[in-house]
């Protein structure tokens, strides 16, 4: 496996960009440490395929260069990358057996039949393949054949990265989970490096130790599912995670404090500097499980009018109105509130980010 390096690569398709909107990809600089679980997460059209395909080499980036354990492959054809690409749409022989498409890519590679039958039962194993061996692929439902796809991925062990092309998107939701639970634990078992290309938040969260975001072509953030979830460094990263995103009020900065919609909060005295440097449109971000009622007005709290409380079961979903502006607050099951009564939302500090531009301040 490899730790791979992405160096200033930017990718446009057209021959003669010349502005920001002509490339796909704007400069990027990311590093994918050897036997790391990465998802890359973005809405369609945000540059993730082009991102892969400059990984593997179908497609050369317009500039940059790509780096496999320190080596320059910026213009290595894939078959020299040893990349093993799992695609939307199963990619196996169906005149073949299960354990024929298993062996394919061993065999191709000159391993011997006792070592190629070893790995084949080792992977059917994991993928839960072991009864239908020997079964035609034709006569395969479309979560076999992708788990068979999947199953051709893993079964070599040199290769440097296993690039995944959002390979659930076929499958049936009931069994989606457990594609995702099993590629989980054969990551957790073969230790490969893996980025798994979606736009499903659930999927990039649930299977990866690291969720590189894309937005527009750019990487707007890498960190953990957590850290993506608490610290959102970008207003995009705030409302494209989350369910619903990060509620993010226009507001402005003055004498120390943060003023949205007329009410008060108190704002530490560095922040408010930067952020009025910047000169940027500022929002300030809370996401709604951070959001608290207390009984009466303290510091960090703000008068609302609830709207609406939808109940999701183990919890509510309330709206509220902030003056002109809506917020979204998750309230405890037993919360009695009603619409059109008024109440205090506390935004706590440590959970509460001021955003100029986009970018969070710090
Ligand atoms: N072969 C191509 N020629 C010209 N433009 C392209 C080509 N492939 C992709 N693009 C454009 O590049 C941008 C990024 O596309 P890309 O397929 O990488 O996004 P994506 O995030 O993978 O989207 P999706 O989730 O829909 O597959 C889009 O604006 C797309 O229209």
């Amino acid at each position: 496996m490899a730790r791979i390096e992405l160096r200033g690569i930017a990718h446009a398709y057209g021959p003669a960009p010349t502005s920001d909107k002509d490339y796909a990809l704007r400069p990027l600089e990311l590093t994918w440490e050897d036997g790391g679980a990465y998802a890359l997460l973005g809405p369609s059209g945000c540059g993730k395929t082009t991102l892969l395909n400059i990984i593997s080499g179908l497609l050369k980036p317009s500039h940059g260069q790509v780096l496999f354990n320190g080596t320059d492959v910026t213009a290595a054809p894939p078959q020299q990358r040893n990349i093993a690409q799992v695609f939307q749409f199963p990619v196996i022989y169906d005149t073949m057996s299960v354990s024929e498409n298993l062996a394919f890519p061993l065999r191709n590679r000159g391993l011997g039949p006792e070592e190629t039958r070893k790995r084949v039962e080792e992977v059917a194993e994991l993928l839960e393949l072991t009864p239908d061996l020997k079964m035609r692929a034709s006569g395969l439902s479309a979560d076999m054949k992708q788990r068979v796809s999947l199953g051709r991925g893993l079964v070599r062990r040199d290769v440097a990265a296993i690039l995944l092309d959002e390979p659930l998107t076929v499958i049936d939701p009931h069994v989606k989970w457990l594609l995702r639970r099993k590629l989980k634990q054969v990551h957790e078992q073969l230790k490969m490096t893996i980025v798994y290309v979606t736009h499903d938040q659930v999927e990039a969260l649930t299977l990866a130790d690291r969720v590189v975001v894309m937005n527009q072509g750019r990487v707007v953030q890498v960190g953990t599912p957590r850290e993506l979830f608490e610290h959102p460094v970008d207003t995009f990263v705030g409302y494209f995670i989350g369910s619903p995103g990060m509620n993010l009020l226009p507001c402005v900065v003055e004498d120390g404090a943060v003023v949205v919609e007329g009410q008060r909060l108190p704002l530490d005295a560095g922040v408010c500097a930067r952020a009025l440097g910047t000169g940027g449109e500022l929002l300030l971000g809370i996401r709604p499980e951070f959001l608290r009622r207390v009984p009466e007005g303290t510091p960090s709290s703000v008068r609302v009018e609830v709207t609406q409380v939808e109940d999701l079961g183990r919890h509510k979903l309330g709206t509220a109105r902030l003056g002109s502006r809506t917020l979204k607050v998750r309230l405890p099951e037993e919360e009695r509130l009603a619409p059109g009564e008024t109440c205090w939302l506390e935004l706590p500090p440590a959970w509460t980010t001021l955003y100029a531009a986009g970018r969070a301040v710090s």
